[in-house]
């Protein structure tokens, strides 16, 4: 499996949020670092096609973006998920697979079964008004996997999670990633070196890291604050007129 960006880009009047964007992805968890503003969100909705690029292409295994196949194997959790407080979990899930196309009798089965997944199993007939942050956002992750999604784009799946949440979703993750793809995005360092396999790391539309990041390399949080303040050291030399140099 493999998902393709080539040369992927994004621009809202005069601001590039994605600025050719090139990667090939394979089954794994990747995450998606970035400050805010540096175009995560941007490059997620790209790739699960609610945005169109201007120019570039993104494909899954020959299938682009803007296809009926490449859509029935993605799954989404955006950053602003919209609930329905007086659904409860299992109508929600119920719901939302109905949506996503699954029969009512099968919708039935896999909500419950991604209810116990996420652990929430014995809240599914309690209405979602009634629900912590963390709750929610294991919801939100249980519609993703609805539709067993060969890529799961998760945008700040994090955030609002305590501690013993966020290891639960760890696990949860890392189950998915050892089928799937998954992008999750963070601006938490920790949650990159805790969850995902490989790193991406944006600023200002660009991609300036990607790679593993293993013990040996030494600190990612350091090295991530060193790209920001290297930032204003290249302003500095677009300012008095030199080339900037060292991005990549
Ligand atoms: N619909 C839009 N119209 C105009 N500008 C936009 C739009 N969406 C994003 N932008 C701009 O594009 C840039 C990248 O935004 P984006 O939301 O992708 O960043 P992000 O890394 O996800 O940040 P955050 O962590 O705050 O969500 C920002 O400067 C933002 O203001």
């Amino acid at each position: 499996m493999e998902l393709i960006l080539d040369r992927v880009t994004k621009q809202f009047r005069n601001k590039i949020a994605v600025d050719r964007i090139s990667l090939r992805l394979h089954p794994g968890v990747y995450g998606l670092l970035g400050a805010n503003g540096a175009g995560k969100t941007t490059l997620l909705r790209l790739i699960c096609g609610i945005l169109r690029c201007d120019s570039g292409t993104v494909s899954l295994d020959g299938l682009d973006v803007s296809t009926e196949e490449y859509r029935a194997g993605l799954g989404y959790l955006p950053q602003d998920f919209g609930y329905y407080p007086e659904f409860t979990g299992m109508d929600f899930l119920v719901y939302m697979a109905t949506l996503k196309g699954l029969a009512r009798s099968q919708a039935g089965r896999r909500a419950a079964e991604l209810l116990e997944l996420v652990s929430l199993g014995d809240m599914g007939r309690k209405k979602i008004k009634t629900y912590s942050g963390g709750m929610k956002q294991r919801l939100g992750i249980a519609q993703a996997l609805l539709n067993r999604p060969r890529l799961l784009i998760l945008d700040e799946p994090t955030a609002g999670l305590d501690p013993k949440e966020r290891a639960r979703f760890r696990n949860l993750i890392g189950e998915a990633g050892k089928e799937g793809i998954v992008i999750l995005s963070t601006h938490i360092v920790s949650d990159i070196e805790q969850i995902a396999d490989t790193v991406l790391m944006m600023k200002d539309g660009r991609l300036i890291f990607q790679g593993e990041w293993q013990e040996g390399q030494g600190d990612l949080e350091k090295f991530y604050l060193e790209q920001f303040e290297d930032e204003g050291l290249y302003q500095k030399m677009n300012e008095s007129g030199k080339e900037s140099g060292g991005n990549l």
